[in-house]
């Protein structure tokens, strides 16, 4: 098996940092002004909506586009020497299968091309592919395709793994595989940086979560500081007969939602919001939940609420009553 990475000394530059990067395409800012750090060792997620500018911020990083302004330098270098010195791998979208080749040698070639390569066979079982190894390139499913995609990106056993959605096109349990060799890889010391819509995927395998907004990151943080950015934490209750007003003033409260017997307060100090609901005596049922992840996502890219469920970001003394 491959060994772990060593440690980056301290001071060594971050595996990735943007400043001030801004690209366009004409009349499209796909990305505009973005400044990161993505330390040696971290897992970091790329969450955002269509077009938010994601794939257009992995190819700055790899140095396939240019930056019309800002830097991109990946362990201190221009990305195009880090890539040139085999010290990053990368799983693209729309990379095309190369014709008549079985994924056994075209995995090896790539690992002839690298410094210190893992052993092919090693690369071809990280990416589930052991079995399909014989099989040409271009004759392989979408899913199969995108674990070849997996291979080439690991063999090179390079310090950075770049992951542009990588799961699309994979199954439940590809999907599952996929996920665990990569935390392998991340408890190895590799960087990993994968851009998602999945935020469940975000949530689950990534140290740190950067959501990109029109082009713009719009957060940047563990996914509790995320939930926590968004604000709201809910504190529902059963009214029991009790009046609804007035609960829009109690300490923390935004916003109160009544269904039927129940209510619901989205609260910024859900501790505070308690204690006064405990004072009133309103304690029945009580319940407090964080906002989930795809809360906070909506929240931070203002896209429109999902459920009629959600509770509406309504003014502070605003009672919101759904029967
Ligand atoms: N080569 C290009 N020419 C013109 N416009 C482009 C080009 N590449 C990207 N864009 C535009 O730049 C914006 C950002 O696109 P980008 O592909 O980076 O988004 P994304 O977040 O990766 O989206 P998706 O999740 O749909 O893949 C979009 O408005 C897109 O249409």
């Amino acid at each position: 098996m491959t060994q772990t990475l060593p440690t980056a000394p301290s001071g060594a530059p971050p595996a990735v940092r943007f400043r001030h990067v801004a690209k366009s395409f004409g009349a499209v800012r796909a990305v505009s002004g973005i400044d990161l750090d993505v330390r040696a060792g971290e897992t970091v997620a790329l969450l955002g909506r269509n077009g938010a500018g994601k794939s257009t911020t992995v190819s700055l990083l790899l140095g396939l586009d240019t930056p019309d302004a800002g830097s991109v330098r990946l362990f201190g270098e221009p990305p195009e020497r880090a890539v040139r010195d085999g010290r990053v791998g990368a799983m693209l979208q729309d990379a095309r299968p190369v014709p008549r080749v079985t994924a056994r040698e075209l995995v090896a070639f790539v690992a002839r091309t690298h410094p210190a390569p893992m052993p092919v066979a090693e690369a071809l079982d990280l990416a589930g592919l052991t079995d399909l190894a014989g099989r040409r390139v271009d004759r392989l499913s979408g899913g199969q395709a995108q674990r070849v995609r997996f291979a080439v990106a690991l063999v090179g056993n390079p310090a950075l793994i770049v992951l542009d959605e990588p799961t699309a096109a994979l199954d439940v349990e590809a999907r599952r595989a996929f996920w665990a060799s990569v935390r392998g890889r991340a408890r190895r010391g590799h960087t990993v940086l994968f851009s998602t819509h999945h935020l469940e995927e975000a949530d689950a395998y990534a140290d740190r979560i950067v959501v990109i907004d029109r082009g713009r990151i719009v957060a940047d943080g563990t996914a509790e500081q995320l939930r926590r950015a968004a604000g709201g934490s809910l504190v529902s209750f059963d009214l029991a007969g009790r009046p609804s007003e007035g609960l829009a003033a109690l300490p923390g409260v935004g916003c109160v939602e009544v269904r039927g017997d129940r209510a619901r307060l989205r609260t910024e100090d859900p501790d505070a919001t308690v204690v006064a609901l405990v004072g009133l005596g309103a304690v029945r049922g009580l319940e407090v939940t964080a906002p989930s992840l795809e809360d906070a996502f909506l929240a931070l890219t203002d896209a429109p609420a999902p459920t009629a469920a959600a509770v509406p970001a309504a003014p502070a003394d605003t009672v919101v009553e759904v029967r």
